[in-house]
């Protein structure tokens, strides 16, 4: 796909903020940010630690509020919903992936999966999510029998099995070395292409940047520049 604004945009935030005030101090953790997300597109939101990122991915994925500013999600005004309609809007549209993966230790593979599609609307199977992720052979193994990229992406098949418009990643990667993260991002960028699923990514890892389409960089709680990548690197060609 070509992320250029004549797709259709999916998130659009206007003038967001988000201040902590801690008493003594105000943290600006966002400071007024305008980011439009499109149809079908993979960003890759990049920034030091601190620049707003993971305030921002909490709240596109109607985890978290803004101080003042409003957040769309299509023709819905996140911003303008009570505690029960974000629940709802998350359940219906958004799969989220964190660095730690957040399985249940007792359960299998497919178990950890079937967790989420017991409760979707219109889920794929377990079997068929672990397959999209490459662990179709490992469905009946506990997270302690599965390297931290395996474990990840069993993490990713629970978030993708309820079929999800929205992919929310926040460093995914991040406890993983280069190998297992590669199979990781494989799985993402897999899921992008086959299902059109509009993915964000949160990386401290600038080599990730070159398997987006866009790639918008944070500094200070704001954006400071959106790049289009001319051409897209895949995951196996990434180094770090
Ligand atoms: N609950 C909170 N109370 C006070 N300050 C907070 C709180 N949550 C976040 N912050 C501050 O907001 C700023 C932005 O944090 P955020 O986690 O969004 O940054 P980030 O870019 O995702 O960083 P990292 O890459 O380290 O996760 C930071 O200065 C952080 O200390």
């Amino acid at each position: 796909m070509e992320a250029r604004p004549e797709n259709e945009i999916v998130f659009r935030t206007e003038d967001i903020t988000k201040v902590y005030d801690t008493g003594e101090v105000k943290v600006y953790a966002l400071a007024g940010v305008d980011l439009q997300l499109y149809s079908g597109e993979l960003a890759v939101l990049l920034g030091p630690s601190g620049s707003g990122k993971s305030t921002l991915l909490n709240i596109l994925g109607g985890l978290d509020r803004p101080t003042t500013g409003d957040v769309w999600f299509r023709e819905s005004r996140l911003t303008g919903m009570n505690d029960r309609e974000l629940t709802r809007f998350r359940r219906d549209h958004v799969g989220f992936v964190f660095q730690f993966y957040n399985l249940v230790p007792s359960l299998s593979a497919r178990e950890n999966v079937a967790l989420v599609t017991d409760i979707a609307r219109d889920p794929m199977p377990a079997e068929e999510a672990l397959d999209l992720v490459g662990l179709g052979h490992r469905m009946d193994h506990f997270p302690a029998e599965m390297s931290g990229g395996e474990q990840q992406r069993v993490a990713i098949a629970r978030a993708i099995a309820k079929r999800p418009e929205i992919l929310l990643c926040d460093e995914p990667t991040g406890a993983l070395d280069i190998r297992t993260g590669v199979t990781v991002l494989e799985a993402l960028n897999r899921i992008n292409e086959q299902f059109g699923t509009t993915t964000a990514v949160i990386t401290h890892n600038a080599a990730i940047r070159k398997m987006a389409h866009r790639v918008v960089r944070f500094l200070d709680g704001k954006i400071k520049e959106v790049e289009v990548n001319e051409s897209r690197i895949m995951p196996h060609e990434i180094q770090w």
